[in-house]
């Protein structure tokens, strides 16, 4: 039985007390809830402050990004001795925007998934395709190759504890969402193709979140979906209670 997982995303947005008080305020309106795992991945300056608010609470924090090498010239970057000397939990790697902005590849991915790993650190692997992609009926040659170069190489224990958010990029902050349908249907082979390099039985212990759009009003049907596992959420993951409404699903 895989346990939900529901990370919010927060990109460029909170600055430490903004972060603190968020985390206090979820603390709250999420008290009790054990039934789901909690994530916050804020920037980096607020990493600290979000670490000791949570602390004890069952909330975990992860990172947005990390460079795989663990020190050098690599000016602007962050390395996983530092976050793992923070003591995170997550990291998101290979989001869409980083894809996008910052040129990421499935080659840098595959390294930072490894470092992550080596570090003690869980990533949270984001897929997706664009709209052309999805219009020209690629979704599923574009994700599959994502996913057997991202995660290319790993060890079989590593493979239980991976969660990967699928995420039409298309869907990212724009209000639409793939029918519930779609988005099963894209998670359930991104779990064959796993299946195909690390077989069935690493497959089924894969957490595979959706992302794109997901709100309080949509979370309980896309949940209600054998093979999606819980969600990455973005905006909606900004505001305590609408983020403890995503949090406090309906199971
Ligand atoms: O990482 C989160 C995703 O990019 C989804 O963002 P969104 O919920 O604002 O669409």
């Amino acid at each position: 039985m895989r346990k939900p997982i529901i990370a919010g995303n927060w990109k460029m947005h909170k600055n430490a007390a903004e972060g603190t008080v968020l985390v206090k305020e979820l603390k709250q309106l999420s008290a009790g809830n054990t039934n789901v795992e909690v994530v916050v991945c804020p920037p980096f300056t607020a990493l600290a402050g979000v670490i000791a608010e949570a602390k004890g609470s069952g909330i975990k924090v992860g990172a947005q990004n990390m460079h795989w090498e663990e020190k050098g010239a690599y000016t602007g970057e962050i390395s996983p001795t530092m976050l793992m000397e923070m003591g995170l939990d997550y990291v998101i790697i290979g989001h869409s925007e980083r894809r996008q902005y910052f040129s990421e590849t499935d080659e840098t991915v595959n390294k930072k998934v490894k470092s992550a790993y080596a570090h003690g650190i869980k990533p949270i692997v984001c897929v997706g395709e664009t709209l052309e992609q999805r219009e020209a009926a690629s979704t599923e040659q574009v994700v599959g190759r994502q996913i057997e170069e991202g995660l290319a190489g790993l060890e079989q224990g590593q493979v239980s504890e991976l969660v990967v958010a699928y995420e039409p990029i298309w869907a990212i902050g724009t209000g639409k969402t793939a029918s519930n349908a779609d988005a099963e249907k894209v998670i359930a082979h991104i779990r064959r193709v796993l299946a195909g390099m690390y077989g069935e039985q690493s497959a089924e212990q894969v957490r595979i979140q959706y992302g794109g759009s997901v709100k309080p009003n949509n979370i309980n049907e896309l949940m209600e979906q054998p093979n999606i596992d819980g969600a990455l959420v973005g905006g909606a993951a900004l505001q305590a209670e609408s983020f403890a409404g995503i949090v406090n699903f309906k199971a």
